[in-house]
Order: structure tokens, then sequence, then C-alpha cells
């Protein structure tokens, strides 16, 4: 096990697949009926309308826009860095996002495209999207994305071997994954779609964190379901009780399928209402999303023009 990693958990614990197994099979159970019924209740939430540019600023800020397609090029990844830095050009006064978030042989176009704007470099590693290759491949894929100028890692965890068990293998995974990234933060995919069960995202939640996830992200966008409010309640739930229990703030990320303002909204109450407003900031939640980003522009235009720009007017994200 790496020097460096953040293993929180106590050294029996985490010594067997068996006690790690004891441990996260201890948690509480998921009242699964209960999650959705909470979620499905903060969704009908409505904000004021002066509360709702407040909101869309901030939801601009939380984007990890992302492009993860075979087809990328670097011509459309220096255009959407551009509107990463500047998303709506004729207005200046809209925020920049979070990150924009790339495969890993594209992370040197992005840094260089994003200098001195602010907007961070995300790229998925460890073979996304399926997790599926050796230690050692998925380590030189996070040495190489850090090495081009990844400030942020977003890894997937090997499901099977999560499914099947194997804790300490996932766990140990994430422990090295986070040595590689040096000063990267690590964000960990769930991929929540795969896990079956909400104890499951309970559990892969806490193992993620105490090894050593700076965040922890719903999904990969490849798998269906992607981010639900349900599923993100329990993540967010989870970061609040590990940082009740360590003192360690641990941030969240839903990604996948989330493409207009009401829905983004929606996560942001859910924060408000289950972690609680020190996650209302980029730097603990994030949205990850390819096509969230013009529909909030549109919104944004709506609200203080009281007319709405057509899809057209905005460059494509
Ligand atoms: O991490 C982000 C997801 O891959 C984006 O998924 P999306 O294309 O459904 O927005």
């Amino acid at each position: 096990m790496p020097d460096t990693a953040v293993a929180a958990l106590a050294p029996d614990i985490a010594a067997s697949n068996t006690s790690l197994r004891a441990y996260l099979h201890g948690l509480p159970g998921v009242d699964e009926v209960g999650a959705r019924a909470r979620a499905a209740d903060l969704a009908t939430r409505s904000i004021k309308t002066t509360a709702k540019r407040a909101a869309i600023d901030l939801a601009i800020r939380m984007v990890d826009l992302t492009t993860l397609e075979g087809a990328d090029t670097p011509g459309k990844v220096r255009a959407l860095c551009a509107k990463a830095a500047l998303p709506d050009p004729q207005d200046r006064s809209v925020p920049r996002v979070a990150a924009v978030c790339v495969y890993p042989d594209l992370v040197a176009t992005a840094v260089s495209a994003l200098a001195g704007t602010g907007v961070g470099v995300a790229s998925v590693a460890t073979a996304f999207p399926s997790g599926r290759a050796p230690l050692d491949a998925k380590l030189s894929d996070t040495r190489r994305a850090v090495v081009d100028g990844a400030t942020e890692i977003d890894m997937v965890i090997d499901r099977g071997a999560f499914l099947s068990g194997d804790y300490r293998k996932v766990y140990e995974e994430i422990i090295a994954v986070k040595d590689a990234c040096g000063a990267a933060h690590l964000k960990v995919i769930l991929e929540t779609g795969e896990l079956v069960t909400y104890d499951n995202v309970r559990r892969a939640s806490w193992l993620a964190m105490h090894a050593g996830a700076d965040f922890i992200k719903t999904s990969t966008g490849k798998v269906s379901p992607a981010a639900t409010l349900p599923v993100t309640l329990v993540m967010l739930e989870a970061v609040r009780d590990f940082r009740a229990a360590t003192g360690r703030q641990v941030g969240v990320k839903p990604a996948g399928g989330i493409r207009a303002t009401k829905d983004a909204v929606r996560y942001l109450v859910l924060v408000n209402e289950t972690a609680g407003p020190d996650w209302l900031d980029p730097v603990w939640f994030r949205l990850g999303a390819s096509s969230l980003l013009n529909d909030l522009l549109m919104q944004r235009t709506k609200l203080t023009t009281g007319a709405y720009q057509g899809p057209d007017y905005y460059t494509l994200d």
C-alpha cells in the first residue's frame, strides 16, 4: 500500500476482506422507499424568482462541462474550453464553469486552451467507463493525465469486484489511484446504475471515502440509469455522516442525464436539505453534464430579459 495513501479505516478493519465486509455490511441499511419519497418531495419545492437567478449562476459554476465521445477531437475540446471559460460572450456577467472533463489523451489540449482562465481540467482515467484493466494500466492512465496537467481525476471503481464482494480490491485500487493523483483531486465514480441496491451505494460511498476520495460521483454517463435524485440523496447522506464521523468533508458529483435547469435546481435543493449549505459550493458539489449548460444559459437570459433565446443562439455544448 503506498505510504501517501489516505486510508482512514483502522488497520484491523482494512486488514482483510472479511473485516472490511463486516464493516461495510454493518452500516445502517438504506430505507429505499423513504429515500425515493424524500427525493420526490424535495423535487416539488419551488424557489422564488429572485433565488432562481442565484441558483442558476451557482449551477453554472458547478458544471463539469464534459465531452467523452470516441469521436472527440482537439478542435471540439478547444471549442468546449472556450465555452467553459466564457459561456455567453454576449454577457460577461455569466460565471465560468468549474471544470472541463475529457479523456486523458485530450488533457494537454484542454490545459493549453484553459490556461489562465481558472477553469479546472478533469480527466476520466482507470479504463473509463468499464474499469476493466490491470491496475498498472489504470495507474499509468492516471499518471499520464496528471503529467499533462489534469487538476482532477475521475476514476471508475471495479464494479465486478465490488459486486462479487471483493471490497479489499476496490479499496486498494482507490488508494493506489489516489497516490498516483499527487496533488490532483480524485473523484471516485461508483456507477450506481450497476450497484443494484441503495445499500450498495451507501457501502461503496463509505469505501471510497475511507480510501481517500475527494469526491464521490454517481455515474459515467454511459450506463442507464445514470444520476438520479434518490441515489444522490443516499450519497449526500453518506458525505454528511462521514464528515460527522471523521471530520473530513468529501464532495458529491451527480453525472449523466442532467440536461435541464429544473433538474439542476432540484439537485441544489437536495444538497441544501440533505448535506447542508456547506456543500453548496463548486468545491464540494459538481454537476457532470455534456448538455446542461445551454439550458442554464437560456433560463438565465429569460430571467434577465423576459425573453428566451433559442438554442441556436448559443454555441453547441
Ligand atoms: O461525467 C459526465 C457524464 O459523462 C455526462 O453525461 P451526459 O452526457 O449524460 O450529460
